[in-house]
């Protein structure tokens, strides 16, 4: 490791999803055309699936979720994109002496542009850090498929950090702040991103791990097992996902008489479309029509806590690496 005064050799990548680079139908269109042409993401057979994405979904979806996408715009941008690039900043700071950079998988800033650069720069290692806290072959592994295509400095990944002790407790930190600002009574729902229940049955281990990661949070926080529960959100297509669903988990709970749900999504890093718009706008409403109150959690964004937790991460996989 270099020191401060040094030009670094040693970056650390952190790398999102993507997202459009404006809450318009053209960008929506050029995102999803690239994100769903992954057969990590979607494994169908390009002559089946491409005429299918390129005729049909793209055409309909695009103009349905460009004002979704409108509805959560940041003045720097889409939400996603944003506190990526503030999380790296603040890593920055806690990182001297190694050059912190943020990518992402699908559009811009391009991973695979970025590793070229570094190679061009002449850096001797690449830490590469999904922002993914959950390992999954839809989302980690296709990051993987980057590195593995790339040349130049050694490459290493980190794979997942869903038990982390920095970030657990950076998490439940966050749900004791909201909770301190408020009465403390409501039920903790912890609301990940699904998968099609057939990548789950194949082997991924991310359902395996969600369910880890909401058990450790619940333990640091000291909560008996009535106290909260576990869904997926975000379902796409017409196969079976991941169950149980978010919307039916919030219908079962007010049925049951439970009036305040307070909402967490510690399988997204940062907030984005899926939290902001499905989970805190559509589904808070939906709970609301039901007699109760949905008190949305944020992701951990570009906060101090996250930065620390993140760096913390990082530095034990560089010195694993020295
Ligand atoms: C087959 C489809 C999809 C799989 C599998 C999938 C897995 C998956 N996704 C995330 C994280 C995010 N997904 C986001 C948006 C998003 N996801 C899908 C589809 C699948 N995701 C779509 C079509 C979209 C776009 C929005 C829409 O059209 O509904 C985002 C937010 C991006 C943003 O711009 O804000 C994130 C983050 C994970 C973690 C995951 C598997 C574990
Ligand atoms: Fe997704
Ligand atoms: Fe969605």
């Amino acid at each position: 490791m270099t020191g401060t005064s040094q030009t670094p050799d040693t970056a650390v990548v952190v790398v999102n999803l993507g997202t459009p680079s404006a809450p318009t139908a053209a960008a929506v269109r050029r995102y999803l055309g690239e994100f769903l042409s992954d057969r990590r993401v979607v494994s169908l057979p390009p002559l089946l699936w491409q005429p299918l994405l390129r005729g049909v979904i793209l055409p309909l979806r695009a103009p349905r979720v460009a004002p979704k996408y409108a509805s959560v715009w940041l003045d720097g941008g889409s939400p996603l994109a944003v506190y990526t690039a503030g999380l790296a900043r603040a890593m920055r700071d806690r990182m001297p002496g190694v050059r912190v950079l943020d990518a992402m998988r699908y559009g811009e800033p391009s991973l695979a542009r970025l590793l070229q650069r570094l190679r061009d720069d002449g850096l001797r290692r690449v830490l590469v850090l999904p922002l993914y806290p959950q390992y999954s072959t839809t989302t980690t592994a296709s990051v993987g498929d980057v590195l593995a295509r790339a040349d130049g400095p050694a490459l290493r990944m980190v794979d997942d950090y869903h038990l982390a002790p920095e970030w657990v407790a950076a998490v439940a930190g966050s749900v004791r702040a909201h909770r301190a600002e408020r009465d403390d009574g409501g039920h903790l729902l912890f609301s990940f991103h699904g998968l099609p229940q057939r990548v789950a049955d194949a082997g991924d281990p991310y359902p395996q791990q969600c369910e880890a990661s909401a058990r450790a949070i619940a333990a640091a926080l000291g909560l008996p097992d009535h106290a909260w529960s576990l869904s997926y959100q975000s379902r796409f297509g017409r196969e079976r996902w991941l169950e149980p669903a978010t919307d039916a988990t919030l219908d079962a709970l007010a049925a049951r008489g439970i009036r305040t749900v307070d909402v967490i999504a510690p399988g997204f890093s940062v907030d984005c479309l899926e939290t902001l718009e499905e989970v805190s706008m559509m589904l808070a409403e939906r709970f609301a029509e039901r007699g109760g109150t949905l008190r949305y959690i944020p992701c951990l964004n570009d906060s101090p806590a996250h930065a620390d937790a993140m760096a913390a991460v990082a530095r034990r996989a560089l010195d694993a690496w020295a």
